[in-house]
């Protein structure tokens, strides 16, 4: 008996394959980034491979946010070169590489108050339209199909997100929690290939990370999206991320598994205060 045949999905290599067999979803070599006399990047090299969570830690400073600044288009590099999916895409203004399938989210929240949660999902779409004299012509008939289109996105993403119940509230009224759940959301109705968070959990409680750490999980589980993470609480990095890269002073002082890259002295000291990690060179020593 034959069966329908099986859809070939992107490859996502199985989580067994070695990171090193994964396909490069972004590289950087060498950028360079200063505002004024102050050299924020110092030629930072990174990959991110296909299906993996890479988290990007360092101290206040360190330039984390510089370099997702850098890379979608943002901030220019003054030097070195990116790449998406093998292309060269150093340079690129922000709606270009937004075409790319890449979205991302702000460390400070960036939703539109006044409006709905709906509206500002609805928002994340625009990447998708693309209004042509032709279709303004055929207007009604195009609307009608791209709306329905974009419609059907967005509704998948509220029901994966959950947030069915608060849908058509004012987006300024929810807990930050949520909003910030808004904002990942809005994010994924782009849907991205490769999709940047910039402390997704900053302020959340407990419940409220561990809420986001699943659907973080889920979204590369089940669409298949490449992420890179900014985070500062350290039990998550742990958690939920493959591979790790801790920036100092705008370099790499650390690379490899999570236990192991947030081991080193900088992290420790960062994070859990100097003396945490005297006692760990002290131990280390011994
Ligand atoms: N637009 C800017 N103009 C001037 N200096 C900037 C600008 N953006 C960042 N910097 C400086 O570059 C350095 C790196 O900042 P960046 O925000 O990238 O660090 P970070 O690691 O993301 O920090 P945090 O964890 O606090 O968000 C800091 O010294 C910061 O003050």
């Amino acid at each position: 008996m034959t069966g329908a045949p099986t859809v070939p999905s992107p490859a996502i290599p199985s989580a067994a394959a070695s990171r090193a067999d994964r396909p490069v979803v972004l590289g950087c070599q060498g950028i360079e980034r200063s505002f004024g006399g102050l050299r924020a990047l110092k030629g930072v090299s990174l990959e991110v491979r296909e299906g993996e969570i890479l988290g990007l830690v360092g101290p206040n400073g360190s330039g984390k946010t510089t370099m997702v600044n850098v890379v979608t288009g943002f901030y220019p590099p003054q030097g070195g070169k990116i790449t998406l999916y093998g292309d060269d895409v150093t340079g690129l203004a922000p709606h270009k590489v937004a075409q790319r399938r890449v979205a991302r989210t702000f460390q400070n929240l960036a939703l539109f108050k006044g409006m709905s949660v709906l509206d500002n999902i609805l928002i994340g779409r625009h990447v998708h339209m693309r209004p042509s004299a032709l279709g303004a012509l055929f207007y009604w008939w195009w609307a009608e199909r791209e709306e329905l289109a974009h419609r059907r996105v967005v509704e998948d993403v509220i029901e994966f997100m959950q947030l069915q119940d608060i849908r058509d509230e004012p987006v300024e009224v929810i807990p930050l929690g949520l909003q910030k759940r808004v904002e990942l959301a809005r994010a994924l109705v782009s849907e991205p290939r490769f999709l940047i968070l910039d402390e997704p959990m900053a302020g959340m409680n407990q419940e409220e990370k561990e809420y986001i750490a699943r659907f973080i999980l889920d979204a590369r589980e089940a669409r298949g999206v490449t992420i890179l993470i900014i985070e500062h609480h350290m039990d998550v990095v742990t958690a939920i991320c493959d591979h790790v890269v801790v920036l100092s002073y705008g370099e790499i002082i650390a690379e490899g598994p999570p236990a192991q890259a947030i081991a080193h002295p900088s992290v420790v000291s960062a994070y859990l205060g100097e003396r945490a990690a005297k006692r760990q060179r002290g131990g280390a020593a011994t």
